[in-house]
């Protein structure tokens, strides 16, 4: 931090306090602050930068490292589309170095007591959402996820850490004690004793979207159930994910049992998924996933892909309800999560009516940056806006009918619906993962079904009606992870069980699925000289 800081007041919402101001380069001295309220890179975290050349460091072996590369990776803010942040380009004798103190740590884990662990987690979750003010600020500036919207993400992400930490403790608590004699032929002569073992070494890779929680999400589970950790944050979450490693590396775990290596795809992505010191992986990204999977080895993936989830409107649905579902499901964080409604199948008879009340609540929506708190904020990265557009281009030459206006500026495009989409255009397979959401009227429910399972996707997918019996059937028939009744798709609450089919997935996440997906079973049978029923 230079010295030619001047002292200002900084308006945050409705509070005004006193600091410092921002330095051009993304760095705050807030440092006489209360802790937990300071800025990025400053206070608990300045340990995390190297000041210097203002590029965060990568954790290992306990410390925060400059690698020896020299080199570092630019992280623009999707906003202002200028370098925000920087981060270390690690090396591959860099991800070796890290993959061995993995395991070594590992070892020593596995033998710590299941309610330590649970302990430390719940430490490092308390202190997570103390510090969730600065983590919130990277999540803006890398991401422009909307203020409010950052700040849940990290207190989510400490509640899903200690929820984990509870279902831990008693899922990892019980083994499975079986006797031999209910397999025909066999006597009562061997007891089998199955207990949950860890894995080793856990390579986590959450997407930008939700890099805080998409990583707890795959840290914590690994952790209780006594595995140790590399984490491959995306390149745009990178900062906020250094931030969330070192409220854990202020909880006091041991060192090498969680890292961070940051860098380049080309130069350490396949290096990392390949790597023979690597026992699992928990991915959540998109067609990536499916690459990855195919070069990993012999190893348990966990892996949480893209989808196109439908919204299927029958003629007896509640429209209003529908119409706030649409909007929310398909348009918050600007449809850039796996689970936003990303195609709305509409019965023709209430299509008119339906499109009425979205469109004037899609008016209603406010549109600019991230920081005001606004509703649609820049995507991701101007390449994420030109394939958007490409979709938007392709639609519009295909005839379908746009219910607002296209617009666009930098990052930035105004939320729209387009009406009347056929299934020869591209958005009506594609994941635009953007503020763009197609319709398709259908003249009976199987068309909407069809559809839905006609698409390579199997994420989720929701219905609308009042007649259950009707839900029921509807969800039976459509081939995807979860059907929501009378609901958008969703992820949460982060207990419950979530899983993609077809190109969405492998496996099933949700607290209590992760942890039993990041332990593998060993059993020990104990053979008795003759057979023994016990009596009393
Ligand atoms: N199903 C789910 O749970 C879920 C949740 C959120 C997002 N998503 C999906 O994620 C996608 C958007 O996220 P994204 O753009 O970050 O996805 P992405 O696939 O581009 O990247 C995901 C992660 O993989 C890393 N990566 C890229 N190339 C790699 C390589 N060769 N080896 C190892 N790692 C590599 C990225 O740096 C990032 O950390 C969408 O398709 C969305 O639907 C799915």
């Amino acid at each position: 931090m230079d010295n030619s800081l001047s002292r200002m007041m900084i308006i945050c919402g409705h509070h005004q306090k006193v600091g410092y101001q921002e330095n051009g380069e993304g760095a705050y001295d807030l440092a006489f602050l209360p802790r937990g309220e300071r800025m990025a890179g400053t206070g608990s975290f300045s340990e995390i930068l190297d000041g210097e050349n203002n590029v965060y460091k990568y954790y290992s072996e306990g410390e925060w490292r400059k690698s020896v590369s020299g080199k570092s990776v630019a992280i623009v803010n999707p906003t202002t589309r200028k370098t925000q942040y920087k981060v270390q380009a690690c090396s591959q004798a860099e991800v070796n170095k890290v993959m061995e103190a993995a395991k070594i740590a590992q070892k020593a884990w596995a033998k710590t007591p299941l309610w330590k662990r649970a302990e430390l987690l719940h430490k490092a979750a308390a202190i997570l959402k103390e510090h969730k003010h600065p983590i919130a600020e990277c999540l803006v500036k890398e991401i422009a996820k909307p203020a409010k919207d950052s700040v849940t993400e990290v207190v989510r992400s400490g509640d899903l850490i200690s929820y984990c930490a509870e279902e831990g403790v008693r899922i990892l608590g019980q083994g499975t004690f079986l006797v031999s004699d209910s397999f025909p032929g066999n006597e009562r002569t061997k007891y089998c004793l199955a207990s949950k073992v860890p894995l080793g070494v856990v390579l986590a890779i959450p997407p930008f979207n939700y890099p805080v929680n998409l990583a707890v999400s795959k840290i914590a589970p690994a952790l209780i159930a006594g595995n140790s950790i590399v984490l491959k944050p995306p390149t745009q979450g990178a900062v906020s994910c250094l931030h969330m490693v070192h409220c854990f590396h202020l909880a006091g775990f041991p060192k090498s049992l969680i890292n961070c290596v940051t860098g380049k795809g080309s130069e350490i992505g396949d290096f990392l998924t390949m790597h023979p010191g690597v026992n699992c992986i928990s991915f959540t990204g998109g067609d990536t996933g499916i690459s990855i999977s195919k070069k990993a080895g012999m190893i348990p993936l966990q892996m949480e892909l893209g989808g196109k989830d439908a919204c299927i409107v029958l003629e007896d649905a509640d429209l209003d309800l529908a119409a706030a579902n649409i909007v929310k499901g398909g348009l918050s964080y600007s449809g850039q999560r796996c689970t936003a409604v990303k195609i709305v199948l509409v019965m023709e008879s209430v299509a008119d009516a339906l499109m009425e009340k979205v469109n004037a609540k899609v008016a209603k929506l406010t549109v600019g940056p991230p920081e005001e708190d606004c509703d649609i904020t820049p995507v991701v990265s101007e390449s994420s806006a030109n394939f958007i557009e490409g979709l938007v281009m392709d639609a519009k030459e295909k005839g379908a009918t746009f219910c607002q206006t296209y617009k666009r500026e930098g990052n930035l495009i105004w939320p729209l619906l387009l009406d009347n989409v056929r299934a020869d255009m591209r958005i009506a397979w594609e994941e635009p993962f953007g503020p763009v959401l197609p319709v398709i009227r259908i003249g009976s429910v199987e068309e909407g079904i069809n559809h839905c399972n006609a698409s390579n996707f199997g994420l989720q997918g929701c219905v609308f009606t009042k007649d259950i019996n009707k839900a029921m059937i509807i969800s039976d028939a459509m081939e995807t992870g979860t059907v929501q009744i009378n609901s958008a798709p969703a992820r949460g609450p982060d207990h419950f069980p979530f899983q993609g089919l077809k190109d969405s997935g492998i496996g099933s996440q949700g607290i209590t699925n992760s942890i039993n997906m990041m332990v593998k079973v060993k059993s020990t049978v104990i053979n008795l000289p003759t057979a023994s029923y016990t009596m009393g």
